[in-house]
């Protein structure tokens, strides 16, 4: 097991302080619940006897105050148990997400999007089991059997012995019988748990290629196969714990047949009638509480699985080509200008993608002025985005990247990505109205100053026509052009005011004729007030518009 895997088990387990009082309300509720059978039993046999009915009144108080005590533990025990449980699951929920951060979005290009979702819900979900349905049920069984145990030893020495051996023979031959059937599947919950996840997020994503090729059935067919998977692990389950449960009831029937033949002989000399109904009906309520154990086992083994694939796929240690993701100390300045934008220098700057065997970028040097308008093309592939990436620090680097002097990676990724913005071949727009996807650059902005950002984008007539700000864009920016897509988010690092911005080609999803008046606009607003643009375009882009063209060749700079 990986070690990553045994920390996050380790912390779904609440501390001794936040866990006593579950498992303590637990146990209560266990004796309880032994202790309503034991005095019921006792009650019905004695009042058989006909006694004065004042030899009846400790018995009937005694089932009242065990029936009410049974209800109001396991209220106890689960709002205990649970409480204890969802403050380590927010911890590791934080934990893992705070792992997963640095992670993205380049850290993660290779990891499947349904696989980290299932690993940051489902299985983080499942850490809960770990205290909850595996130790938790643990430490009351044993706690109340050992009790009953010794309970049932003062009154029959041999019905005790019996009661101790058919239960270990139970626990025995169920975890036996669990294993054999579910061990396999409960450890293959998770993983397949996440492939339907991985094939139904495929489906939905990629649903317009799928369609127009005709791939929908194929698709479909992967769907239902991942779902036959997941549901056939479900149902070895389902028949091992229905199996459990079967040789349960069979145990303890056995177990209170054994006592009442081992106790049957002592019936007048040390043991009373409803004394002997005492012996005899404790072990069903025993074998009740312990029908949970093989459960518990079935539990642990499946979150152990979730841990492990939590590890596996958001790892404790970072690649080291992505950068530590770290937040300015509180109250500490920034070193950057507080207005206007700072200077970029790389030297010998090389960049490498995870897992990648060599690097996309390699001896690059660049100087960039402030307020400088660069034009960066190139063949395709020869790190233009790479280099984007790394200036906002989604990927590290080697050799040297200064802003304003400081280093990239010796300044907060926070204060770095404050200062430099990027806009991406395709950015994303949230299922939402124009202005929240605005409004998420600058939430204090009001009407007025979102709709002057879109008319400096060029948008001004379009946000008329589409009918105010409360429009919306659709799924993915589904209800708007490519084009209008770069203009809103250019729109909206505008309104971030990012002191240098970077458009990583705006007008690849424009057609030819209008790529050249949309990267004219582009620019004319992103330029405004000073700001240093660094543009990545394959279009000509008119010259007057830019104070210097770069060209970049196998990862570095080609002489023009
Ligand atoms: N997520 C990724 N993981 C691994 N390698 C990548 C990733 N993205 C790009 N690369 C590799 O980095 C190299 C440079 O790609 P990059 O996207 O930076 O080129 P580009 O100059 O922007 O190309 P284009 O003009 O086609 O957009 C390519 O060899 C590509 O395979």
């Amino acid at each position: 097991m990986r070690a990553g895997a045994r920390a996050l088990l380790r912390q779904a387990v609440p501390s001794p302080r936040r866990g006593a009082p579950g498992v303590a309300a637990g146990i209560l509720q266990a004796v309880s619940t032994v202790a309503l059978l034991a005095c019921s039993a006792y009650l019905i046999t004695r009042a058989s006897e006909q006694p004065p009915v004042l030899y009846l009144s400790m018995a009937v108080v005694g089932v009242r105050a065990f029936a009410l005590a049974k209800a109001v533990f396991r209220y106890l025990e689960r709002y205990a148990s649970h409480d204890a449980v969802f403050r380590q699951l927010s911890d590791i929920r934080v934990g893992v997400l705070a792992r997963l951060i640095p992670l993205a979005p380049d850290g993660l290009s290779r990891s499947r999007r349904g696989s980290v979702l299932s690993a940051v819900v489902d299985d983080v979900d499942d850490m809960q089991n770990v205290w909850l349905r595996a130790r938790l049920p643990l430490l009351t069984s044993a706690g109340v059997s050992l009790a009953s145990v010794v309970f049932v030893a003062f009154f029959s020495v041999p019905a005790a012995v019996w009661l101790l051996v058919s239960l270990v023979l139970c626990v025995v031959v169920s975890v036996a019988l669990s294993s054999a059937v579910a061990a396999r599947s409960d450890r293959e919950l998770s993983p397949r748990r996440a492939r339907l996840a991985d094939a139904a997020i495929d489906y939905v994503q990629s649903l317009d290629v799928l369609t127009a090729y005709g791939a929908l059935p194929a698709a479909q067919e992967r769907i239902h196969a991942a779902d036959a998977e997941l549901t056939r692990a479900q149902r070895a389950r389902a028949v091992a714990e229905s199996s459990v449960s079967a040789l349960n009831g069979l145990f303890a029937g056995a177990a209170s047949l054994g006592a009442l033949v081992l106790a049957a002989p002592a019936l007048g000399i040390t043991l009373s009638g409803p004394m002997l109904a005492v012996v005899v009906l404790v072990p069903l309520a025993v074998f009740e509480v312990v029908a949970s154990l093989p459960l518990a086992l079935a539990s642990r083994r499946s979150v152990r699985a979730s841990a492990e694939r939590i590890a596996a796929t958001i790892p404790d240690e970072r690649p080291p080509e992505i950068p530590a993701d770290s937040e300015p100390r509180q109250g500490e300045p920034s070193p950057l200008p507080a207005t206007g934008p700072a200077a970029l220098t790389l030297s010998d700057l090389r960049v490498r993608w995870p897992g990648a065997a060599s690097a996309t970028i390699d001896g690059l040097d660049l100087d960039v002025r402030p307020g400088e308008r660069v034009w960066l093309d190139g063949e395709s592939g020869s790190g233009k985005t790479t280099l984007a990436h790394t200036l906002v620090r989604f990927l590290g680097y080697e050799g040297s990247a200064r802003l304003g002097g400081h280093e990239l990676s010796a300044l907060p990724t926070r204060t770095v990505r404050e200062h430099i913005g990027l806009i991406e071949q395709t950015p994303y727009l949230f299922n939402d109205t124009i202005r929240q996807n605005l409004l998420f650059a600058r939430d204090t902005a009001d009407g007025e100053e979102l709709e002057h950002a879109l008319q400096l984008v060029g948008l001004g007539d379009w946000l008329a026509e589409r009918g105010g700000l409360d429009a919306r864009v659709g799924e993915r920016g589904a209800l708007v052009s490519g084009g209008q897509a770069q203009r809103i988010a250019l729109a909206r690092a505008l309104l971030h005011e990012f002191p240098i911005l970077v458009l990583d080609e705006p007008t690849a999803n424009v057609d030819q004729q209008h790529a050249e008046s949309l990267l004219t606009e582009l620019l004319g607003a992103a330029a405004r007030g000073g700001r240093t643009v660094i543009l990545i375009s394959h279009d000509d882009v008119p010259e007057h518009l830019v104070d210097r063209r770069l060209r970049m060749a196998s990862g570095r700079l080609a002489a023009r």
